[in-house]
């Protein structure tokens, strides 16, 4: 098998790398000031388990990248759309991505493809 030929799900490392770097992420996102600025987003922060939603999020991205896991959380509409998350914020999100990505030296070519997977979701979660 060529490089080229492995899913991105391999090319990052399997689960491992992937739990990691939402480790991370989730870490950021959950206290940063300029999304908690939201009422509804520093509420449901503060409501559900940060261990359970590392979770949700990991087996998201397992299975978004090709993995062989299976995602049994709700769609992004549905567990978005009560919180009216605005473009401004939605780039204060890409950021703290951004940071994560950077600090486990995730390469160029695997970023591109995780930043165009985020912003396939983008229509579901933001306010328009
Ligand atoms: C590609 C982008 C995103 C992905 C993949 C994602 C993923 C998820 C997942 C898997 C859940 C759990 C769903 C469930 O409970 O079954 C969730 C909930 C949540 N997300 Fe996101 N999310 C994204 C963007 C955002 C943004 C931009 C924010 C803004 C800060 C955000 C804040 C939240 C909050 C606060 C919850 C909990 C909602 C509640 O239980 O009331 N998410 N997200």
């Amino acid at each position: 098998m060529t490089q080229n030929s492995l899913s991105i799900y391999e090319r990052l490392g399997g689960v491992y790398s992937i739990a990691a770097v939402v480790d991370d992420f989730i870490d950021r996102i959950m206290v940063n000031p300029a999304l908690n600025a939201n009422a509804k987003v520093d509420e449901a922060h503060h409501r559900v388990s940060k261990a359970g939603f590392k979770y949700l999020v990991t087996e998201m991205v397992c299975w978004a990248t090709g993995g062989p896991q299976k995602y049994t959380g709700k769609s992004m509409r549905e567990s978005h759309e009560h919180l009216a998350i605005t473009e401004p914020e939605w780039q204060v999100f890409l950021q703290d991505f951004q940071d994560s990505l950077d600090k486990f030296q995730v390469p160029q070519a695997e970023q591109r493809e995780l930043f165009a997977i985020v912003a396939s979701t983008k229509r579901d979660i933001v306010v328009p």
